[in-house]
């Protein structure tokens, strides 16, 4: 199986049971966080697109005030891939601990 392959349904859940904060919008994996500050979520943002960038793979941002949503799909699979999973794990890295 290569990054670019459609997970199937079962992989998916098997994923999302590793993936705190995570969960399935249809063909999309979504997480909500919340950020003390409007700069401090800028910051995330910033943090989270140098990932993005790295890994050639990129999230739909949504920025409401301190509050941001991060979509994740594979646009060229029309669907969730490896590349997602990965790129969720290091959106959670990125986070500080609860
Ligand atoms: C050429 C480049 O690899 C592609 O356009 C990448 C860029 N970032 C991407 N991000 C996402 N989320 N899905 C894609 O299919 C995608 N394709």
């Amino acid at each position: 199986m290569s990054g670019d392959d459609k997970l199937s349904n079962s992989d998916i859940d098997d994923a999302l049971t590793g993936l705190p904060g995570w969960t399935l919008d249809g063909q999309e994996i979504v997480r909500t966080v919340e950020m003390p500050t409007f700069p401090a979520a800028i910051e995330f943002v910033s943090r989270v697109a140098d990932a993005a960038e790295a890994a050639d793979h990129h999230p739909d941002i949504d920025i409401r005030w301190r509050k941001l949503t991060f979509r994740l799909s594979t646009h060229s699979a029309g669907g969730l891939t490896k590349k997602d999973v990965h790129l969720a794990h290091e959106i959670n890295a990125l986070l500080p601990d609860d």
